[in-house]
């Protein structure tokens, strides 16, 4: 019933192919678009079951970037119709509709955030975000000069795609290890990163080590941008649900022979070694400085206000089983 072409994305997002909060979205989106070109349902329950279900396998991979379900449901809530051509019509058009908005959310908030960077400024990033080098692309459009200290963010070094990205901008870039950022941060004017998801009291979660970087910037008395689409805010954290901090594979960060050496002396009856790899972590609002959004900028503690414009209705799983 879900088309194997969503099963390669599914698989590709839970394997970190596919990688990024607003990638992964986008990817969601157009997974859903392949089921509903490709279905072969006969009904119209039928078409609207293979679209719930694509959802559901989407839904599973990974748990803590809000963007995917958020974009989940932003496709689900667009189908309609009583045939099945008017259903395929209307997910193929909200599709459509959903990636020219991230094109407009990225690019706009991209001006927002360039506007807090100043001719020659030096930022710190953290992981890979497009959101936040979408306000270094608009400063540098600005003819701003922008220059970076990046960190290569273990264990998946996520940090070599932000490099890359920039160097092919012509940003001079220094490229260091996670531990060395403190180190650093008396040359930096910003530390620069992105969102998976955005809590109603101002939390931010991203990448792990991005808490510990905000506190190291704070004592050094640089400010915390966080670049972040209105579809990294979390909608069930108004009513007070936490946010999932996905735990990923021990082979990110150990191999096998790595874990055999340390764990040469164990008992294989009572192994010792415990490898954990949480992928996200939660960074409280008193040590983020600005939420730099696609409609304005927001003190973290007042993002619950433009959270319940958005989303105060109260979020569904439209991709639920019906009964
Ligand atoms: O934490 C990560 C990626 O983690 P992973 O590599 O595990 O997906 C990024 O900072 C956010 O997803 C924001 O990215 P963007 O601004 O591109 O949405």
């Amino acid at each position: 019933m879900v088309h194997e072409e969503v099963e390669e994305t599914a698989a590709d997002i839970a394997e970190m192919e596919i990688r990024g909060a607003a990638t992964i979205a986008r990817a969601a989106a157009d997974a859903l678009r392949t089921q509903a070109h490709e279905s072969e349902a006969d009904s119209p329950e039928a078409f609207r079951e293979e679209l719930r279900a694509a959802a559901r396998r989407l839904h599973e991979t990974r748990p803590t970037a809000v963007s995917l379900p958020n974009a989940l449901r932003y496709v689900l809530r667009g189908m309609e119709g009583d045939s099945v051509v008017d259903l395929r019509a209307s997910v193929v058009e909200t599709v459509e509709e959903f990636e020219a908005e991230l094109d407009v959310a990225q690019e706009n908030l991209g001006q927002v955030g360039a506007n807090r960077l100043r001719d020659g400024d030096t930022v710190m990033t953290h992981c890979h975000s497009t959101d936040a080098l979408s306000c270094v692309k608009a400063a540098l459009e600005d003819g701003k000069e922008i220059s970076a200290v990046v960190k290569e963010t273990r264990p998946r070094k996520q940090g070599h795609i932000t490099a890359r990205q920039l160097r092919e901008w012509g940003v001079d870039v220094t490229l260091v290890v996670d531990n060395a950022a403190r180190r650093y941060l008396d040359d930096v004017d910003h530390v620069l990163v992105g969102a998976d998801s955005i809590a109603a009291d101002g939390s931010v979660v991203n990448k792990i080590g991005t808490s510990g970087l905000a506190v190291n910037a704070r004592e050094r008395g640089v400010p915390v941008m966080v670049a972040a689409q209105t579809l990294k805010l979390h909608p069930d954290t108004l009513t007070g649900h936490t946010v999932e901090i996905e735990m990923r594979d021990e082979s990110e960060v150990l191999t096998e022979s790595e874990r055999a050496d340390i764990a040469a002396g164990d008992d294989p009856e009572d192994p010792g070694l415990t490898v954990e790899n949480p992928a996200f972590d939660v960074t409280p609002p008193r040590y983020v400085d600005a939420i730099v959004t696609e409609r304005g900028q927001f003190p973290p503690e007042s993002i619950v206000t433009l959270m319940r414009e958005l989303y105060g209705g109260g979020t569904t799983e439209p991709w639920a089983k019906q009964e």
